[in-house]
């Protein structure tokens, strides 16, 4: 896309857009099918309705929306044309687009909504030089986008609403959801992966935890729901999609084990350059890099540097003077916490990396991003896996019971968010050949009743929002009747 045609469509924005004359240019640039369609034309055409008030609450109602979809619906794609939308109208300022992960809100190209409200990491309170800098950020802001809120737990959603309360000047017992503003979009899929601490949003708040009974009261306040329902990544592929359904509702079966086919004999097999591998474990991961990294320099006549370095996101449980050969350095697995010693940071020129943590959240140098010459080469965990689209990925979906902490749906969900990535079965690749055991995983009966229970919604959404649109095309119609 040029400017110039984003210009040309400026232009054509016209003196009295309404939200079907907006989304109709917004998918010259971004395509939309019927459901896409709907949610961009709704928001659009609040957004013109309540644009010269958006904080006089008599003169709007508040949008708290829930766009859900399994992976591949298309729900970034709905976050993309609402930004665009809001940008033809010189209004791209007002939207604030955040998620819980650094890698999550770079693939929106928002921050995590701990920076973008100053929420720390230990979630003590705000400073007041913070404060300030919320307060100034959020001046213009009437738009709130949360992506990929299977990972926001409850206690959180209490916090997001204080904090943005806090951002608009608000009391912290004022009534008014999330600061009063306008519009707040959440958008996820619960069968992708859930909160690393607290209880996800469907799930019972936690005895005696004040902040998850309100978290939870406030994630009932989100009446309008669509779940986007066409699958826009696997459209070449229908066997896979159907795979995929099967696994998203745990009905896989034994003949679903013909997937061994694609089990890997060698990492050096040609056909693998530019597989990403999704692994689960840090074992397996130092293990993939220095085959990787081998193959990589190899390949390029590069010499292979080996750094000791210290894992700054582990603690260390042994002495830290302990004097060893990088012989002996390089035969240890990379147990995370556990290791009594240094770890080993590999590098070539101009290798593949992932980075680890948050260096710089403007610039998208984010935990999860990828890029060139700083880094290894493979994704080191599952998790910053969800939300991307990939051509071709070499998957670790071995069951491992060793791993602490993941209960059977944490399970069924890294298996479902690996698979869920790839367009075609074509560039699917396993690490390891499974047994039944390894597919066996269902999600927990409790997200089924919330999901129905987000249907129900649905209709009710679709029913009121076409009420909505009949009353405004009818509204249109007579004031375009009416003599000057
Ligand atoms: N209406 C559309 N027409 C054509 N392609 C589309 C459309 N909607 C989405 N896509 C493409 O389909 C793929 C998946 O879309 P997107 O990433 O928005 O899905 P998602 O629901 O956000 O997935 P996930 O939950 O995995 O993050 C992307 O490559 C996107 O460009």
């Amino acid at each position: 896309m040029s400017i110039s045609s984003f210009e040309d469509r400026r232009l054509r924005v016209g003196r009295a857009p309404t939200g079907n004359s907006l989304t109709s240019l917004v998918a010259e640039q971004i395509p939309l099918n019927v459901k896409q369609r709907m949610v961009v034309e709704k928001v659009l055409s609040d957004a013109l309705a309540w644009a010269e008030h958006p904080f006089d609450s008599s003169r709007r109602k508040q949008m708290l929306l829930c766009i859900m979809g399994e992976g591949g619906t298309g729900k970034s794609q709905v976050i993309k044309a609402i930004v665009t939308g809001m940008d033809l109208l010189h209004r791209k300022k007002e939207v604030i687009l955040t998620a819980p992960t650094g890698a999550a809100a770079d693939n929106i190209g928002g921050n995590t909504y701990h920076t973008s409200l100053g929420i720390s990491i230990d979630r003590s309170r705000a400073t007041s030089t913070t404060r300030s800098r919320i307060k100034r950020l959020w001046e213009r802001k009437t738009i709130i986008i949360v992506d990929e809120v299977s990972m926001m737990d409850l206690t959180m959603l209490s916090m997001i609403n204080n904090h943005c309360k806090m951002a608009k000047s608000l009391d912290r017992n004022s009534p008014e959801f999330f600061g009063g503003l306008p519009i707040v979009i959440f958008v996820g899929d619960f069968f992708q992966f859930s909160p690393v601490r607290g209880p996800a949003l469907w799930r019972v708040p936690r005895l005696n935890k004040d902040e998850d009974e309100i978290g939870q009261l406030l994630w009932h306040q989100f009446t309008q729901v669509i779940i986007l329902d066409e699958q826009m990544r696997q459209t070449e592929d229908l066997s896979f999609r159907d795979f995929l359904l099967r696994a998203r509702s745990g009905s896989l079966t034994s003949n679903d084990l013909s997937l061994n086919s694609k089990a890997i004999t060698s990492l050096a097999d040609p056909q693998l350059e530019g597989a990403m591998t999704v692994v689960k474990r840090n074992s397996i991961r130092h293990m993939v890099n220095r085959i990787q990294m081998e193959k990589f320099a190899r390949l390029r006549n590069q010499r292979i540097y080996i750094y000791s370095a210290i894992h700054t996101r582990t603690k260390s449980t042994g002495p830290g003077n302990i004097r060893l050969r990088a012989d002996d350095l390089l035969q240890q697995p990379d147990q995370g916490a556990t290791i009594p010693f240094p770890g080993l940071f590999l590098y070539s020129t101009g290798m593949p990396a992932v980075i680890l943590t948050n260096i710089c959240t403007a610039l998208g140098q984010v935990n999860g991003a990828a890029g060139t010459a700083v880094g290894v080469v493979v994704d080191p965990s599952d998790y910053k896996g969800q939300g991307s689209t990939l051509a071709s990925a070499i998957l670790d979906l071995k069951d491992d019971p060793t791993i602490r902490g993941l209960d059977r749906h944490r399970k069924f969900c890294s298996t479902y968010v690996q698979l869920s990535r790839l367009r075609s079965s074509e560039g699917l690749h396993l690490l390891q050949r499974l047994d039944m055991k390894d597919l066996q995983f269902e999600p927990d009966p409790r997200l089924l009743s919330e999901i129905q229970r987000l249907q129900e919604l649905e209709k009710q959404t679709m029913a009121a929002w076409e009420g909505d649109k009949r009353r405004e095309v009818h509204n249109k119609s007579q004031a375009d009747e009416r003599p000057e």
